[in-house]
């Protein structure tokens, strides 16, 4: 997909789903997609509610995905235009657009979940000339599940604020994404002061203030080193998820005045699309499944007890807030259910 190829997604019990990413797609290669010149668009749900094209069959589930039916001005450009949100308020949608049920539900939720994990938008032409590469459903989540994760290698790794810690790294056969451990101090026999910290290139490396990353990350490891020992899980995860890419799109959003919440929405993506499986399994592999927990956000708490590990306590982890980011920590107390 990232390199504008066309792939099929079977799902059981449905017919193939043809699709061709609209965002890595260009004109000549949506024609040899679709000699015919005209081809239904996929879209997220989330996408089709902000552009007010959710399907318009009264018992349709608002959760799946939208076809939107070929027109003749359906073209690259517009198809482009229903992908991207970036130009929405600069230039109006062209239409009308009929929405209509998707036919095979389950490989269109598999295909929505595909373009996250390739950092894509996640739009596609469909129903096009099939490539006959087909992927299934399984294999998608495969790639993003904790049950192939092995430790891979571990060394001292002494780090500003604790020079008594060791960097632990994990892989998984069916990823590219390698989660590391900074486990700080050494066990004592007590549940370790744990902080989950998903990867933020703006924040933790370039110091973002849009954001409150990089003050997080390195006061976790102080207040880890303090408590006596502790593991910080560094998670590959940029963006809730949604990748680099798509993280920098919605901040192009909030540059236009959406929150954090509205922007990942316009986007077509979940609020948030963490899976704390991962962090999970990290810890039960370093041989903890009873920890402290270092986090404001409930969401943590829960996948990590549903994933099997006790969270004994949960500790605060809030620090000022700055003039670049006091509206993105209010957006993650008032709708997100943070507790500040
Ligand atoms: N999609 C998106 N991701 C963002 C945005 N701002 C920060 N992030 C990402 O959010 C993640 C940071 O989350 P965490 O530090 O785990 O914070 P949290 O879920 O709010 O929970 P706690 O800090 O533990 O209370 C990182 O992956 C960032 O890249 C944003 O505006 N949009
Ligand atoms: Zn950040």
């Amino acid at each position: 997909m990232r390199r504008g190829w066309p792939i099929a997604i079977e799902a059981p019990g449905e017919d193939r789903l043809v699709l061709l990413a609209v965002e890595t797609a260009d004109a000549v290669r949506l024609d040899t997609f679709a000699p015919a010149g005209k081809c239904p668009v996929l879209i997220s749900s989330g996408r089709a509610a902000t552009l007010k094209l959710t399907n318009q069959l009264a018992a349709a589930d608002p959760d799946l995905p939208v076809v939107i039916e070929p027109t003749p001005w359906l073209d690259f450009p517009t198809a482009t235009a229903l992908a991207d949100p970036q130009l929405d308020l600069a230039t109006p949608l062209k239409g009308p657009f009929r929405s209509i049920a998707v036919a095979q539900p389950l490989a269109a939720l598999a295909a929505i979940r595909l373009a996250r994990i390739a950092g894509l938008l996640p739009a596609y032409f469909i129903d096009g000339i099939d490539p006959e590469v087909t992927i299934t459903p399984d294999a998608i989540d495969r790639h993003q599940s904790a049950s192939g994760l092995m430790l891979a290698t571990r060394a001292r790794l002494p780090v500003a604020g604790a020079e008594n810690a060791e960097i632990v790294a994990f892989r998984s056969p069916d990823s590219g994404d390698e989660h590391v451990a900074l486990v700080i101090g050494q066990p004592d026999g007590t549940p370790p002061l744990v902080r989950l910290h998903s990867e933020c290139l703006t924040g933790d490396v370039l110091g973002s203030l849009k954001c409150d990353c990089g003050p997080q990350l390195h006061a976790a490891i102080h207040a880890i080193a303090d408590s006596g020992w502790g593991i910080l899980l560094y998670l590959r995860q940029e963006g809730r998820g949604i990748g680099l890419v798509n993280k920098l799109r919605a901040y192009q959003l909030q540059d236009q005045g959406f929150d954090t919440v509205d922007a990942n929405t316009r986007l077509g993506f979940a609020i948030d699309a963490r899976d704390f499986g991962v962090a999970a399994r990290m810890l039960r592999l370093l041989g903890q499944d009873r920890i402290r927990l270092l986090t404001n956000n409930p969401a943590k708490v829960a996948g990590l007890e549903s994933a099997g590990v006790t969270v004994a306590e949960r500790v605060p982890h809030s620090l000022p807030a700055n003039p670049h980011n006091e509206r993105y920590l209010a957006t993650k107390r008032d709708r997100t259910g943070h507790q500040l």
